[in-house]
């Protein structure tokens, strides 16, 4: 199989536009390898590459990879008359290689859009999961050219700017989510996020599902929580925020809480970014780039997609999305927490949001290698269900540049939110200084209830 040099154009003898049949056209249906499954292929530095894991239904393992690949190419079920109109050769995906139930295939980069998530999630996992040819598909990871990365904007503030605003470096950033999440009027909501800041998180922040309810309009909200932040801000002489969830029912929406915030004073807002999805979130992460603001990205919804081990979406191909179109936080899970994902599995997610080049490595699911050219890097948030007894893992994930955020694990204080989060930072600023819990503890009695509350509290599944 010849490869196509695109630098030479479309094949003129395929692509003049007639209604005339060729005689190379067979009407019919046949099989999807026949055209699809092409093993002496090279990919080129310029495609886009997959790997799907695939459990074939009624077909073999190649007959299904040629299905996904033709589906979410140029292909159909029957031959059509038309593609003799068009490059076939060169627009199609092509399966290149299968190793077990994983088949890998080269989209060219001309099947793209420039910066748009949105084309690529329509393309690669538009029709095919619904395919009756499979019986279960996972796209594992994906592998975007730097040809097609130099198109997005990446993150406008990411990890080292929001170092260099707030002046903290030597330990990870701490927050927490105010509980309860929902209920609260905004005045009695300012209080916790007083009564946190002020003991020691440098940031709170709204739940995933506060947007703006009868009992919370945002207004009110943002206002009488930006002036807790100012409140905290000065009296402890550093550097807080809070996360205002934009969140909304339209983008304009969004947009106009987000001006809101910042003309409050707030540079920090939150979206949820797969709810709202990647066309509302491209326009908040750039209008907040404008405005020298942060945007924290909550992934509530990705559960729905991402943890089937054999059907859907990995965490980790929404991470690149995510920070190819700009977000500068995200929440990843923590292993350790209440919710799922596994310690490998995470340690590839970070890397996907903060090194420039991550290296393929099959044990952190990390099919490809993946040249982020110069992108800023996004924050990894762990979040959901910690507390202090997890920070010494939290650091042997997380590393040094990574937010925790502590809900429950702050305001579940026997002694009250401020309490929580006194007991939270000096935990983190004691492990991170290689120190030990329990000496953290001698001088810190907020650190000793936090660690006798919740000594037996962990998030094991027992089989
Ligand atoms: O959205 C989140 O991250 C969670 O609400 C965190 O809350 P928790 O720390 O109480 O689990
Ligand atoms: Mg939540």
């Amino acid at each position: 199989m010849a490869i196509h040099n695109p630098l030479a154009g479309p094949k003129t003898v395929k692509a003049r536009p007639t209604a005339e049949l060729s005689d190379a056209y067979k009407a019919g249906v046949r099989a999807y390898a026949v055209d699809y499954y092409v093993p002496d292929y090279i990919p080129q530095d310029t495609d886009l590459l997959c790997a799907f894991r695939i459990q074939p239904r009624g077909v073999d393992m190649i007959e299904a990879a040629a299905a996904v690949a033709a589906e979410s190419s140029t292909g159909t079920w029957t031959e059509v008359w038309s593609n003799q109109l068009t490059d076939i050769d060169f627009y199609k995906a092509k399966v290149y290689a299968i190793t077990g139930d994983i088949a890998y295939i080269a989209y060219p980069l001309d099947l793209f859009e420039e910066n748009s998530v949105v084309n690529i999630m329509s393309s690669i996992v538009g029709n095919v999961f619904g395919f009756k040819a499979v019986g279960a598909l996972r796209l594992e990871d994906m592998r975007i050219p730097l040809a097609l990365v130099k198109t997005f904007p990446g993150p406008r503030v990411g990890i080292y700017d929001e170092r260099v605003w707030s002046n903290k470096w030597d330990r990870p950033l701490i927050g927490g989510t105010v509980k309860p999440k929902l209920g609260l009027s905004p005045k009695a909501y300012s209080t916790i996020i007083y009564e946190c800041l002020s003991g020691g998180l440098d940031t709170s922040k709204d739940d995933e599902n506060m947007n703006s309810q009868p009992f919370s309009r945002w207004r009110d909200r943002f206002m009488y929580a930006q002036e807790a932040v100012d409140r905290a801000a000065a009296e402890t002489n550093e550097f807080k925020g809070h996360w205002h969830n934009v969140t909304a029912g339209s983008t304009e929406e969004s947009l106009r809480r987000l001006e809101y915030a910042y003309e409050l004073g707030s540079r920090m807002v939150m979206f949820d970014f797969l709810t709202a999805g990647f066309a509302a979130s491209a326009d908040i992460f750039k209008r907040a780039g404008e405005l020298d603001m942060i945007v924290h990205c909550h992934r509530a919804m990705h559960a729905v997609f991402t943890r089937q081990a054999n059907h859907g979406i990995a965490m980790r191909v929404v991470a690149k999305w995510l920070r190819l179109t700009g977000g500068d936080h995200l929440h990843t899970g923590t292993v350790v927490g209440k919710l799922e994902g596994s310690w490998n599995d995470t340690l590839g997610i970070i890397d996907i949001l903060r090194e420039r080049y991550v290296k393929a490595n099959l044990e952190h699911g990390l099919y490809f290698d993946q040249d982020f050219g110069g992108l800023k890097a996004s924050w990894p948030v762990a979040s959901g269900g910690i507390h202090v007894h997890h920070v010494p893992d939290l650091l042997k994930i997380y590393g040094n540049d990574a937010f925790f955020l502590f809900g429950g694990g702050t305001h579940g204080h026997p002694d009250g939110s401020r309490a929580g989060a006194i007991a939270n930072r000096a935990a983190v600023e004691a492990v991170s200084a290689g120190q030990t819990l329990q000496q953290a503890a001698r001088s810190c009695p907020e650190l000793r209830k936090s660690l006798e509350l919740w000594a037996d509290v962990k998030f094991e599944v027992v089989q």
